[in-house]
């Protein structure tokens, strides 16, 4: 079986707590435009063609996903989500049958503004290493010490900021997940369990448009980048 041949299937972690966004509810529930941002996510991936379904990773006893739409789509798979992302990521990867026959596209539900320009640039990588949006930093990069104190200046050249779509064959990534959790490895993105299997992940070139809304003052820039994309206003 070719990459191309297989079907793509996008896995969605939202069962996060928001800590950092301060608001009343977890943040992939704050409405932008009517909608709440986990719908403007979930919708930019059903709305790109080569994705067939997604699968929700949400809290368990979540009382706000079932009050939207999307609860009813036959197209969404919900699973439950773990203590952390990458739980939750796994907990989605392993609802998936026959991953040998699947990539996956895992993206934030916290990342409202993602475009099909990148979708179709990520799905270009057709290789076992799979593939990340990620931005080439634009400032200049310091290391510190525990006291904030600089102990050196990065090559920028090299220094990446990794976002989501990361793109995967799915029973790859599986396995490479398991196995660094099992060795106790603080996962925050799947390349980075990839990595830890020896793969070399593929860094595609996203938009600083692809945010991933953390704290109270990216909403007010998710809304600027959403009317841009969506021409809504
Ligand atoms: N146990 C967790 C923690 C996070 N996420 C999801 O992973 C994505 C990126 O995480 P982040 O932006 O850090 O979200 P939160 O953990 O909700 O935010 P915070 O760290 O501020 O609490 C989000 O879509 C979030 O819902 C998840 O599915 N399961
Ligand atoms: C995966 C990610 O979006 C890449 O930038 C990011 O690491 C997730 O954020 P978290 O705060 O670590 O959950």
């Amino acid at each position: 079986m070719t990459a191309l041949s297989r079907q793509i299937i996008a896995v969605v972690p939202a069962a996060g707590v928001g800590s950092r966004m301060q608001a009343d509810k977890p943040k992939q529930y704050l409405r932008i435009y009517g909608k709440t941002i986990l719908e403007h996510t979930v919708g930019a991936l059903l709305s790109y063609p080569p994705v067939k379904r997604v699968i929700l990773a949400v809290a368990e006893n979540d009382p706000y996903l079932r009050r939207l739409p999307l609860a009813r789509d036959s197209r969404i798979q919900i699973v439950s989500g773990g203590e952390t992302r990458a739980e939750s990521v796994l907990n989605g990867l392993k609802a998936i049958e026959n991953p040998e026959r699947i990539q996956v596209l895992v993206h934030d539900a916290a990342r409202p503004c993602i475009t099909h320009e990148d979708l179709d640039k990520l799905l270009r990588v057709t290789d076992e290493n799979g593939a990340i949006l990620a931005l080439p930093a634009v400032d200049t990069i310091k290391t510190s010490d525990v006291r904030q104190q600089i102990i050196r200046t990065e090559d920028r050249n090299f220094i990446w900021l990794a976002q989501t779509p990361q793109f995967f064959r799915a029973d790859v990534l599986l396995r490479a997940l398991e196995q660094a959790l099992a060795q106790g490895f603080n996962i925050t993105d799947e390349a980075s369990a990839m990595e830890l299997a020896g793969f070399r992940p593929h860094l595609v070139t996203g938009r600083s448009d692809n945010i991933k809304v953390t704290r109270p003052e990216d909403l007010a820039l998710a809304e600027f980048y959403l009317s841009q994309k969506n021409k809504i206003k």
